[in-house]
């Protein structure tokens, strides 16, 4: 007890009223019993604040006075000292004293930090604690001074908070760079949710070292749905070009590039006819007659595509019979407002069809009438086979029934009594919208079929009344009936029963069979097929119309689209002539006809007679510059509806002429130049033109592909020139120019 006195040096220090001087502390601790000196004697030295009277004015006056050498009068022991000494009685000034003892001050505790061993990290202080935020109030400096517990544990908080947040910092920065990684989808170069967020927000604040965790997880997570996402986006989708003015009068839509990669793929797989499993009879019906003349015969992509898909080798489903009800065959009011699948109020159709649809898309001139044509004549010879051999099996056991009973004269069967149910029912339906396509599918039908042995028949306005009756209604009934919409809605309107064993119908040209004109004719044909299996549909072009259409009428259409459809091919040569220039002075006539001349006098075609087709918008032209190609001299023709179409297109489908030396490049009637309208625009397989001029600007891009598609076809090379006049939409060339350049899809 004298070295605690002597180390305290009562003398120098001083306190306030309300607490206990050094010198009272001493005389308690004379009362306390003998053994107690020496718990209390070995002090160790401790950063202290001591408290002492000041006698010389005894006001309540307070100094903080702390050194590191200064020793803490209390120690371990006062708890032990408090439970002895409260029993005694001690005086006023010394109830203060025991109210220290009994509250653990901060010296106290701060003897406990400073015994207890060092640790690493220590946990930051709970938010709740009064003590711990008047702490966090304190300037830094104070920690310096190492006087207090409490500093310490500040000290140790502040550091293990600036480690905290410097790791923090670090993940962040961490994370940000993973999730800001150059992604090979534009959709994942979006900022990710997490690395937007305010990351300081998390971490920075030490007290939320909760919400600093939780938004690392928030980050972390976002992380891996990152990752996800890009794993799950495997594709890259093309930047889509939309010029100003192409944008104005869009009309398509684009290919995705899952179309695209199931197009190669089917391409890869089916590169051989013989890898489509067809007829022996359907082969060589293809290689004999279907693509006579031709050295390639490797299937295309529409083909490769398609031919798998429609392929059936199923027999024929047993029929429904034909309603009772004669009403169900009439043509309802309105058969088809093309308006009711866009009205908001119209219920969706059913969503289960009783039949599978498809829609066959893909470039101009690439064999799509083929890709069709070949699984269906095989599917209906396959059906004819199979029914064949159950009626000889019929045959046959009941030819051994007769030779079992004996052959009495009486048990000879008489002849079958037939009701012709048969007679005008064919198994498929073509439908395409001119006469002169009528006759040019029909022709390959018919050259197909004289080796696979079906019976093909075609319908149009170009057959008489008779012919056509003897053709549908005679004994044996054709297999194939192509036609156009009008004359197959008269027919079965009259003969509804003629489509009762329709079990294919094949509507060629969609996009215009299903437009406002054609609409109310071809809907109800397809209507009136009570057993039909398939419907398909063919087009080269599928506007945003018909692709609205399809997807209200036939939600499960499967679509079989090649990767270039909208496309116009790079093989084919736009050139613009400026008609305002000094040398037309802005007369179209003048323009055209200088072109003709051109072309007859260059060099590209050596050896054959050239053929032009000039595409006007409107029918009055067609005569107007028909009449001035034949005053210039040229072979000029052009269709109108009281002209023989069909002969026309025949010399402009058929194999070219050759021509004389004589004849090269001098004689103008050598050239042979079409003039027409959209009629000889869509599915004419015109493959030996080589040169396409267009008068007018087409008014949208499915006019374009259509009008650019007659040269080109079937992978040949093809020259094309449009005229532009001050009334001209030259911006709009302009940019079908540059897409076509580009090797990108029309809109
Ligand atoms: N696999 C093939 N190999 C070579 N030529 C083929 C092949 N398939 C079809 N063709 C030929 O390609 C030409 C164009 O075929 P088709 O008329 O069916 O084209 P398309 O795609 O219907 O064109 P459009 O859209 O203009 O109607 C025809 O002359 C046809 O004989």
């Amino acid at each position: 007890m004298t070295s605690l006195l002597q180390r305290s040096r009562p003398s120098n220090l001083v306190t306030h009223s309300g607490s206990v001087c050094i010198s009272c502390l001493a005389r308690l601790r004379q009362q306390l019993p003998g053994n107690h000196a020496t718990t209390i004697a070995p002090l160790p030295l401790l950063p202290t604040t001591a408290l002492f009277h000041s006698r010389s004015n005894g006001n309540a006056t307070s100094k903080f006075k702390s050194s590191s050498n200064s020793r803490n009068p209390s120690g371990g022991s006062r708890q032990q000292y408090d439970a002895k000494s409260s029993s005694s009685s001690a005086p006023r000034g010394h109830k203060a004293l025991k109210a220290i003892v009994r509250k653990p001050s901060r010296m106290m505790l701060s003897e406990r930090v400073a015994r207890a061993p060092p640790r690493t990290s220590s946990p930051p202080l709970r938010s709740g604690n009064k003590q711990s935020k008047s702490f966090d109030r304190r300037p830094e400096q104070a920690v310096d001074t190492g006087g207090g517990m409490n500093r310490r544990q500040f000290k140790l908080r502040s550091d293990d908070k600036q480690q905290y947040s410097r790791e923090s910092q670090q993940r962040v920065r961490d994370l940000k760079e993973a999730t800001s990684r150059p992604s090979p989808s534009r959709f994942q170069q979006r900022p990710a949710a997490t690395s937007s967020a305010p990351a300081g927000k998390h971490i920075g604040e030490a007290k939320d070292y909760g919400e600093g965790e939780k938004g690392e997880r928030r980050l972390a997570a976002a992380k891996l749905d990152s990752e996800a996402a890009v794993a799950k986006k495997t594709y890259t989708r093309p930047p889509i070009r939309r010029f100003g003015q192409m944008k104005h009068i869009a009309s398509l839509d684009h290919v995705s590039s899952r179309t695209r990669e199931i197009t190669h793929a089917a391409e890869e797989q089916f590169n051989s006819f013989e890898t489509f499993d067809l007829l022996p009879q359907t082969l060589e019906a293809l290689y004999k007659d279907g693509l006579s003349g031709l050295e390639d015969f490797a299937p295309t992509p529409v083909q490769s595509l398609v031919i798998p898909a429609l392929l059936d080798k199923n027999p024929a489903p047993p029929l429904k019979p034909l309603p009772t009800d004669p009403t169900k065959y009439k043509k309802p009011a309105d058969p088809l407002d093309p308006d009711q699948f866009y009205r908001k109020d119209t219920p969706p159709s059913e969503p289960t069809q009783p039949f599978k649809t498809y829609l066959i898309a893909a470039e101009t001139g690439s064999g799509k009438t083929l890709s069709y044509v070949l699984p269906l004549m095989d599917t209906l010879k396959r059906r004819e086979l199979h029914q064949s051999s159950l009626l000889a099996a019929s045959a046959s056991t009941h030819s051994k029934i007769l030779s079992q009973q004996g052959s009495w004269m009486f048990d000879i069967p008489g002849p079958p009594i037939t009701q012709d149910t048969t007679v005008g029912k064919p198994f498929a339906v073509i439908i395409v919208p001119t006469s002169e396509l009528v006759f040019q599918v029909g022709t390959l039908l018919k050259k197909l079929s004289y080796t696979i042995k079906l019976r093909t028949e075609m319908i149009s306005k170009d057959f008489s009344g008779a012919v056509i009756r003897s053709r549908l209604f005679r004994s044996s009934t054709p297999d194939i009936i192509v036609g156009t919409p009008f004359m197959l809605d008269r027919i079965t309107e009259a003969n509804p029963q003629m489509l009762h064993r329709t079990s294919h119908i094949i509507v060629d040209e969609a996009d215009s069979l299903f437009d406002r004109s054609f609409s109310p004719l071809t809907a109800p044909i397809i209507t009136r097929a009570i057993n039909l299996e398939k419907l398909i549909l063919c087009s080269a072009t599928i506007p945003k119309s018909l692709d609205a259409y399809i997807t209200k009428k036939y939600p499960a259409c499967n679509r079989l689209v090649t990767a270039n459809l909208h496309a116009i091919p790079r093989r084919i040569q736009l050139q613009v002539i400026d008609v305002n220039n000094n040398l037309y002075r802005g007369n179209k006539l003048d323009a055209c006809t200088h072109l003709c001349h051109q072309i007859l006098k260059d060099q590209t075609e050596p050896g054959y007679a050239k053929r032009i087709i000039i595409f006007v918008n409107e029918r009055e032209t067609t005569d107007e510059v028909t009449t001035r190609l034949q005053e210039s001299g040229f072979n000029a023709v052009s269709i109108n509806r009281d002209s023989d179409s069909r002969k026309i297109l025949e010399s402009f489908t058929g194999e070219r002429e050759n021509s004389t030396a004589e004849e090269e490049g001098s004689r103008k009637g050598g050239v042979r130049i079409l003039v027409t309208t959209d009629l000889a625009s869509r599915g004419v397989d015109t493959k030996n033109v080589k040169n396409v001029i267009l008068y007018d600007v087409p008014y949208t891009s499915i006019d374009f592909i259509h009008r650019l598609g007659r040269t080109g076809r079937m992978g040949r090379r093809g020259r094309a020139w449009i005229l532009v006049d001050k009334g001209s939409n030259q911006e709009y060339v302009k940019e079908v120019r540059k897409t076509m350049f580009l090797g990108q899809a029309l809109i």
